[in-house]
């Protein structure tokens, strides 16, 4: 069975409308929402005051932001909504921080996700990235703190790891600035130029791919379906995690009616 992954962010339709603006979302005319997630102490708040000329609080210890902060920017004259998240280390994790990360990146409806990671500590960061894979295919990775991993005399192949995960990868160290216009260009090819991108899928256990493939046909006709992956929708089941399904069914409830105006566009 083909599985949509994420591609419905593309046309904003008015279940999305509604899913953002739980979060405070709203944007007028074409502005595109950009989440700003990954782990804690990464420099998302860094990248996020460059970009925005906001002054989000920074320092060299996690758990600085405790709430979504927005901001806006232009490039080539378009305008870019950022959502700066708290640092979260997984998706199925539960502190209240995380949880509203997790939230937004899950049923937020961002346009794309920017997953910073830590250029020092590339394997216990792409956990989240992959996570957040399984989920959306508009994820591009900004490895951060590159300054850091020079000094370390660490060397990153990023072509590869581009070609190996199937999303854009663009190395910085938001603290001097370096990289940053290469992000602002790599959102901008993925939600206006509408560039492609193959995410790594991580294959599981031939038990676990059966137990989804039977779980699909009634996740699919899930309304939440056409807006979360509904891959991980079943996975979220089959995790049997009570509290995390209490959220996705919260969500699902606040979904609006489909109105014979959205179903006539295909909505
Ligand atoms: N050397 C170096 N330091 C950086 C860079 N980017 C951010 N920092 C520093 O890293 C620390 C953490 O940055 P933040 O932007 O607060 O990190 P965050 O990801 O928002 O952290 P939380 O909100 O706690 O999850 C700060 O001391 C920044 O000045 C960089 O590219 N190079
Ligand atoms: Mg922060």
């Amino acid at each position: 069975m083909k599985l949509k992954l994420g591609d419905h962010s593309n046309a904003l339709n008015d279940h999305s409308r509604v899913m953002r603006e739980q979060f405070g979302i709203r944007t007028t005319g074409e502005q595109y929402v950009i989440a700003l997630a990954g782990n804690p102490n990464v420099g998302k708040s860094t990248v996020f005051n460059a970009l925005t000329g906001l002054h989000q609080h920074t320092g060299n210890w996690p758990g600085k932001t405790v709430d979504n902060a927005q901001g806006n920017y232009s490039y080539r004259n378009k305008s870019f909504l950022l959502i700066d998240l708290p640092g979260t280390y997984s998706l199925l994790a539960h502190s209240v921080e995380e949880e509203i990360a997790r939230n937004f990146i899950c049923f937020g409806q961002p346009d794309a996700t920017i997953v910073v990671i830590d250029a020092t500590s590339l394997e216990r960061n792409l956990n989240l990235a992959l996570q957040v894979m399984e989920i959306s295919s508009k994820v591009i990775i900004c490895v951060n703190l590159i300054d850091e991993a020079r000094k370390k005399k660490l060397s990153i192949n990023f072509g590869e790891l581009e070609k190996e995960l199937g999303v854009p990868i663009v190395p910085t160290a938001a603290r001097n600035g370096e990289g940053l216009s290469d992000l602002q260009k790599a959102v901008y090819s993925m939600v206006v130029e509408k560039k492609k991108t193959w995410p790594k899928q991580i294959p599981y256990s031939e038990e676990v791919e059966q137990a989804i493939s039977a779980l699909l046909p009634k996740v699919e006709a899930l309304s939440l379906a056409s807006i979360v992956n509904p891959k991980w929708l079943a996975l979220r089941l089959l995790d049997s995690d009570v509290s995390f399904i209490e959220t996705i069914s919260r969500y699902a409830a606040t979904q609006p009616q489909r109105t014979v105006a959205s179903q006539r566009q295909g909505g």
